[in-house]
């Protein structure tokens, strides 16, 4: 039995179309006792595998994924809120990211040092034991597979625990491994809030906590793992900079600022959300976003042709008009959007709607420019110089991902390694590929999500040391 089934607290949650659809059970001390007990028996089998086998049954999860897209995708928009288009995308780089973990498997290996005297020594890479996910609520089925992918493929155990607020998609992925064939146990899903989430961190048979959410609660994550001298990967918040120089393709440098902010309803760590546009090329591109942004399809999530669902819950979306509130009294300009929304169609009247917003005459020292939002707020700002705004840019505590547009092919990879972040999209926005690492610089976290090197994240090597000759005695 999973621990989620398993009932102390019962909790309605309401989704972002303001009705209840789903009623799960929050896990106490019992219940993650026991996630981490049927997790720590199935590391034991687990472990012993090959990487090969290992892969094989990560292989066919993700080929179960990509087979039940459609029915994970509606789940998802229903949890969350995101529009269809999008959700079928996040499950496609789930079941990628599950392919790419599941062919390094079977090469994960250490090395031989060969020693004076031929002694030699050698590496082996080694699981780290049970750990733990902890998610965020924008990307929730995402999430869970870019965290269990590579702690799996390593021959670690997880017990997951998705926000409350979106507690349903990765069910069906703990459905999925199970029936792929991993132990009983080893993918393993509590339910609940902060209160589950600190049992977890703190239980002492924990190995390491991957977290995905806000800067505040991973400050909290790192405070609890250090008690135990835990590792922790933290995916943390972003204010990010894209770059438009005036020698940009603007039709592309358009629809890179579009995917840069309004992806899953703005609520997206790495976007771009502090524009910065060459000062010739201002009022051009900005009537181009504007015409773009206006023409986004807001709707039912469920509907084909739907671009921007509701919010994730009210207090966030009123969080966010706040901040468009504020941007107005500080001096910024809204050309458009930033106001509750409220859909014709009557099943739609309870969802947390707002129309997305194009802000402009904006400052360093605003706040829009300077807090994370995670909404559907683009901020521009103007600039004359490179050196100006790269100074600009990097004015910042956060350092998840950044952006620039232009032709010169000089200047972008100057920029590229200027730029204080741990991603930067050249010519392009908010395109995670899971063949590349993701993860920040500065308070945006450390630690990498998908790539090679996460493989590091989820292990530990061991030095082997081989004595050919005598002991030497130097008694
Ligand atoms: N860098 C990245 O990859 C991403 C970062 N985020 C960040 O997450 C934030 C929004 O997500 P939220 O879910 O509101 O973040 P949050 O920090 O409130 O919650 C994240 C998760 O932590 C759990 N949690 C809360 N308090 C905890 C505690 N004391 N101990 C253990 N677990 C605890 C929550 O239940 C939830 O599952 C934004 O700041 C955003 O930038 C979101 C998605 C991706
Ligand atoms: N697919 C984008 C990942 C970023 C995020 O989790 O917010």
């Amino acid at each position: 039995m999973s621990a989620w089934q398993l009932c102390e607290v019962t909790l309605p949650f309401p989704v972002s179309l303001g009705r209840v659809i789903a009623t799960v059970t929050c896990s106490g001390e019992k219940e993650v006792n026991l996630a981490v007990q049927d997790a720590k028996a199935a590391f034991k089998i687990w472990s012993k595998k090959s990487g090969l086998e290992r892969g094989q049954i990560l292989f066919e999860a993700a080929r179960m994924i990509r087979e039940r897209t459609e029915e994970i995708a509606i789940m998802e928009t229903i949890n969350n809120g995101k529009s269809i288009f999008e959700a079928r995308d996040d499950i496609k780089t789930s079941w990628q990211c599950l392919e790419f973990f599941a062919g390094l498997a079977g090469s994960m290996a250490g090395e031989h040092i060969q020693l004076p005297g031929g002694s030699f020594g050698y590496t082996r890479r080694e699981p780290l034991g049970v750990c733990v996910g902890i998610g965020a609520w924008n990307y929730p089925f995402q999430i869970a597979s870019w965290k269990s992918a590579p702690a799996l493929a390593c021959g670690n155990a997880m017990i997951f625990k998705p926000s409350p607020f979106t507690p349903l998609s990765v069910l069906l992925l703990a459905e999925i491994y199970t029936e792929a064939g991993v132990p009983p146990g080893l993918f393993n899903v509590v339910q609940g809030g902060a209160a589950t989430g600190q049992l977890l961190c703190q239980h002492h048979d924990v190995a390491k906590v991957s977290f995905t959410g806000s800067v505040p609660t991973g400050t909290k994550i790192i405070e609890m793992a250090a008690k135990g001298i835990k590792p922790v990967t933290l995916e943390l918040g972003g204010k990010s900079p894209l770059i438009i120089f005036s020698d940009c393709d603007l039709e592309n440098a358009v629809k890179g600022a579009l995917i840069a902010n309004f992806l899953t309803q703005g609520e997206v760590c790495c976007n771009g959300t502090r524009v910065f546009v060459q000062k010739e090329i201002l009022d051009k591109f900005t009537e181009q976003v504007v015409k773009a942004t206006q023409r986004i399809k807001i709707g039912d999530p469920l509907l084909e042709d739907t671009r921007m669902g509701p919010l994730i819950n009210r207090p966030h979306l009123e969080r966010v008009l706040g901040f468009v509130k504020q941007a107005k009294e500080q001096g910024a300009k809204v050309l458009c959007g930033g106001d509750l929304h409220v859909p014709r169609d009557p099943k739609l009247k309870g969802g947390y709607y707002m129309t997305p917003c194009v802000l402009t005459d904006c400052k360093d020292d605003m706040t829009c420019v300077k807090e994370e939002i995670f909404g559907p707020v683009m901020s521009i700002l103007s600039f004359d110089t490179e050196a100006e705004v790269l100074e600009r840019a990097n004015n910042t505590t956060f350092g998840l991902a950044s952006g620039v547009f232009t032709r010169d092919v000089q200047r972008a990879h100057r920029v590229a390694a200027e730029l204080q972040a741990g991603v930067c999209c050249i010519n392009n926005y908010n395109i995670n590929p899971v063949e590349l690492p993701f993860g920040g610089y500065k308070k945006s976290g450390f630690g990498r999500e998908n790539g090679r090197v996460t493989v590091e994240c989820y292990s530990q090597l061991k030095t082997v040391y081989v004595e050919m000759g005598d002991v030497e005695s130097v008694f």
